[in-house]
């Protein structure tokens, strides 16, 4: 049997891909992998939240699982829309890294708490709102492009610092230069981030998709991941959304703790709930009603209208 993998060619992308077809090697399977750009590689010089949300880094890639060219498409778990077509599914999430955030800087001694005001890059719409709730003092940059990319700008002086998903830094070896790790119930992490999310068409023979789940699935990190992704489903929210959820195993249950900050980080909800391993749809569900009866509707919508004042 032969596992054809689809990817996007930024160097993380590429990571994720080895990572993958290492699995699938050591468990005997031969492998090819398959370059693909999307349009969230390709237009540099928008923030994502103006491009449209839903399917910027996947579109291509689909495509090719619907033609057949690729029998998986691997993707960052945070940047796959929590809404997929009815053809398409995740037939695996891979063992979640450290999901936190971290300050990236050539500077280590930096510090968000240290009060001193600094600026940071980022083009996240959940970083920048969480940090003007938490640290109005600090300054921030929008910062496109792959993690290489953002480096360069922070060489370049473009900013002092960049905040990131410590997976992503801790796979492409940048781990000196972290100055702070975040902590986790104020930057709580977008939905999914630190796993990969390997998906497929729903007409790839069942003897695919059986050793996929079996050499890729990681149980535990699928259950927390199947909570937060129909949280975020609930909420209708894309990757352009500052809604943060991160869900974590004990035993047979799993707690949630999500919420969402208006844009200007005046605003911010948080709640969490404790329910049955087994019925994780169920809570992360559960927890986005929660949410948008305390206020998060309210706040969804203004957001929602913002950004469609903002479109060029
Ligand atoms: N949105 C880009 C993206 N997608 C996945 C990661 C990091 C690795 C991960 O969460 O799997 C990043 C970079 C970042 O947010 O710092």
């Amino acid at each position: 049997m032969k596992i054809k993998i689809g990817t996007r060619g930024s160097k993380l992308a590429l990571w994720q891909a080895y990572y993958v077809e290492d699995l699938l090697q050591k468990g005997g399977i031969e492998t090819e992998i398959i370059l693909i750009e999307t349009k969230g590689d390709k237009i540099l010089d928008r923030a994502l939240s103006k491009i449209g949300s839903k399917g910027v880094f996947t579109e291509e890639l689909e495509d090719q699982l619907r033609s057949g060219v690729i029998d998986i498409a691997v993707h960052s778990a945070k940047d796959l829309q929590s809404q997929l077509d009815d053809d398409f599914e995740i037939v695996a999430f891979t063992q979640r890294e450290h999901a936190n955030d971290v300050l990236v800087s050539h500077d280590t001694t930096l510090s968000l708490k240290s009060g001193e005001s600094f600026t940071v890059g980022t083009s996240s719409t959940r970083r920048v709102a969480i940090l003007k709730h938490f640290y109005p003092h600090i300054k921030t940059v929008d910062m496109r492009g792959n993690l290489q990319t953002r480096l360069r700008k922070l060489e370049e002086g473009q900013c002092d610092a960049l905040l990131l998903a410590y997976a992503g830094v801790h796979r492409m070896e940048y781990d000196d230069k972290i100055a702070e790790h975040l902590l986790l119930d104020e930057f709580t992490p977008a939905v999914g981030q630190g796993s990969v999310a390997i998906e497929c068409a729903v007409s790839l023979s069942a003897e695919k998709k059986s050793v996929l789940k079996e050499l890729l699935n990681h149980t535990p990190t699928e259950t927390c991941l199947l909570t937060e992704r129909a949280f975020l489903k609930r909420l209708q929210g894309g990757c352009s959304i500052p809604v943060f959820a991160l869900a974590t195993l004990h035993e047979d249950s799993v707690s949630i703790s999500g919420g969402i900050v208006s844009l200007d980080g005046a605003e911010l909800i948080r709640k969490t709930e404790t329910g049955s391993a087994a019925f994780p749809q169920e809570l992360g569900i559960s927890l986005a009603d929660e949410l948008l009866q305390a206020g998060g509707e309210r706040i969804l919508k203004e957001i929602r209208s913002n950004q469609q004042t903002d479109q060029p």
